[in-house]
């Protein structure tokens, strides 16, 4: 809806046919977004070719756990010139790779200067009312990065540019399992300390990772950082969320995500974050809690026993080692 309030045609590729007649004969999709009516100029397709052949832009937001397959289809059909921009926030769960990694090397013959990664506060149900919204868009070019902001920046939504593309990945993968966390504070019935603390040591964590993986510590003070995790963390409309809402009233994995129906990103990059811990050797106790919660059978209240029981410690090992500021 961005790209056809900037007088773009759009044309959205989805897989099923029933609901490709229902937004080109009614202009809703009423399974995801009941109350909104599309603009005219996005009409929808099952035929990937239909959707890619002569777009000057393909812009990627199916689950992590499809994207692979997703770029594959669109590889025959992709133009050199176009931009190619994902929105989608998580890691391939077997090779934990981050999602411009997977798209570079499925379009070996593409340009990966072209490849952007567009994310930020900004839940879908809000940017199609047009309530003032604010993104980032991240490439490696420069020239990209404002191809992209160019195409999608408007009066209700503002696109600012970073360099840093794996700082805006994984700020945008790893918020939704500090996300799951708040959700599951609120669903013990914890306050407004706990859920403001998951945040906080939460993004210390997210920083801690990312700066291992190469990320700018910076980017995650940003809007794919700090931005994302406060809106993901506190909005009735957050998937992950609710999710954790429900695994802390008792409920079971299974049933959580049956009920959902949606995509709930954080609980497989709960999984990838884990594995991402252990291989750069980085300190995440909160991913670690949550995933004893949601892989291996813990109770939530003793995983926030033990979280709250681990050894005092410097709140910045950064600090507290700089020859700026001595302790006396
Ligand atoms: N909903 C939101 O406000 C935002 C979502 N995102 C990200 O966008 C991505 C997609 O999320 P949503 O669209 O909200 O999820 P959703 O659950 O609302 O919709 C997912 C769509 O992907 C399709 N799908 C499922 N498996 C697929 C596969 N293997 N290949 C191709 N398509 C497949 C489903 O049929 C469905 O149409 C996620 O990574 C999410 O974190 C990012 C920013 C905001
Ligand atoms: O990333 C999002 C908003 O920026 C969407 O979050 P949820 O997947 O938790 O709904």
């Amino acid at each position: 809806t961005v790209l056809a309030s900037n007088n773009h045609e759009v044309v959205l590729w989805t897989r099923s046919g029933q609901q490709a007649e229902e937004i080109n004969r009614t202009h809703r999709n009423s399974r995801f977004l009941k109350d909104t009516v599309l603009p005219d100029n996005i009409t929808a397709t099952t035929s990937i070719e239909e959707a890619v052949r002569d777009s000057r832009g393909v812009l990627v937001v199916s689950p992590s756990h499809g994207m692979r397959e997703v770029v594959r289809q669109i590889r025959p059909w992709l133009r050199p010139d176009s931009l190619l921009i994902h929105a989608t926030k998580g890691f391939e769960a077997d090779s934990l790779k981050r999602m411009s990694t997977v798209i570079s090397e499925e379009l070996p013959e593409y340009d990966h200067d072209r490849i952007v990664v567009l994310s930020g506060p900004s839940h879908a149900e809000e940017v199609v009312q047009k309530s003032p919204t604010t993104v980032v868009v991240a490439a490696q070019c420069l020239e990209t990065a404002y191809a992209a902001q160019d195409l999608l920046n408007n009066s209700y939504f503002r696109v600012y540019t970073n360099p840093d593309v794996s700082g805006v990945e994984i700020g945008g993968a790893l918020k939704n399992i500090i996300a799951l966390g708040a959700g599951m504070s609120d669903g013990l019935g914890f306050g407004d300390n706990a859920k403001a603390a998951l945040m906080t040591r939460g993004l210390a964590e997210i920083a801690r990772l990312g700066a291992a993986m190469g990320a700018s510590p910076l980017t995650f003070a940003g809007l794919a950082g700090v931005g994302d995790l406060i809106v993901t963390c506190t909005s009735r409309h957050s998937r992950n969320w609710r999710a954790g809402h429900m695994l802390g009233q008792g409920a079971a994995l299974e049933e959580v995500l049956e009920t959902m129906g949606m995509v709930v990103e954080g609980v497989k990059t709960t999984k990838a974050a884990y594995a991402l811990s252990g291989k750069y050797q980085v300190e995440m106790p909160i991913t670690a809690a949550l995933y004893e919660v949601l892989f291996n059978g813990k109770q939530a209240k003793d995983a926030v026993e033990d979280l709250m029981g681990r050894v005092p410690t410097h709140e910045m090992e950064e600090v507290a080692q700089s020859g700026h500021l001595r302790w006396n």
